[in-house]
């Protein structure tokens, strides 16, 4: 039985750092795996992405479908399923949820959307080197992206990320596991 945790927010945000963070000071204490979003996207998704050519609702579907059933798998073995994936829309959100809304294994599900400002994270994403997906792609993520009013989507919350260390922002999600 796991509690799963997904952690979201335009590419560079700091969805994989802060996943890494979490898994790692809750891996002292309780088994939990993390499942790196990006590692699931078809060739033909990631091959789009590194042409500059962004997604649409049709390339996301599907592995969006993907994700709910590995953090479906992996609540039978883990106490906490971490994974880090950019569900950038509501209807993204509402679909993870209603996928795994009857999972007997799941105790809770929690959706964390890292927000910035698309300036500071165009800095963050500057000094990451060798990643398939470039700083002219962020528009794009910044234009698709729909903040979550937290009072409308259930088990949906904000990080706002502020200039706070990734520390600080996985502390942040512990506090409202
Ligand atoms: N809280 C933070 N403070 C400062 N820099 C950060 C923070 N979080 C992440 N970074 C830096 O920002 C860059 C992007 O982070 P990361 O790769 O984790 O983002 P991401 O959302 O997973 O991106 P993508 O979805 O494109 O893979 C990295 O260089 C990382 O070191
Ligand atoms: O929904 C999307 O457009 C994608 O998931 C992107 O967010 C990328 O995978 C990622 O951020 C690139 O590093």
């Amino acid at each position: 039985m796991a509690c799963v945790v997904f952690i979201g927010g335009p590419s560079g945000t700091g969805k994989s750092t802060v996943s890494q963070e979490l898994v790692s000071q809750l891996s002292k204490t309780v088994k939990c795996c993390l499942i790196e979003g990006d590692e699931w996207h078809s060739l033909a998704n990631i091959e789009k992405m590194s042409n500059n050519i962004p997604l649409t609702d049709e390339d996301r579907w599907p592995w969006l479908k993907k994700l709910a059933q590995l953090a479906s798998l992996n609540a039978k073995d883990y106490e906490v399923v971490v994974i880090a994936c950019s569900m950038l829309k509501k209807s993204y959100r509402d679909l993870l949820k209603s996928e795994l809304a009857n999972d007997k294994n799941i105790t809770k599900l929690s959706l964390f959307l890292l927000c910035n400002t698309y300036e500071n994270v165009l800095r963050q994403m500057k000094q990451r080197k060798n990643h398939f997906f470039k700083e002219s792609m962020l528009r794009s993520q910044y234009d698709t992206f729909e903040k979550p009013d937290e009072s409308v989507e259930s088990g949906v919350y904000i990080l706002h990320c502020d200039h706070k260390t990734q520390r600080e922002l996985a502390d942040e999600i512990r506090g409202k596991l």
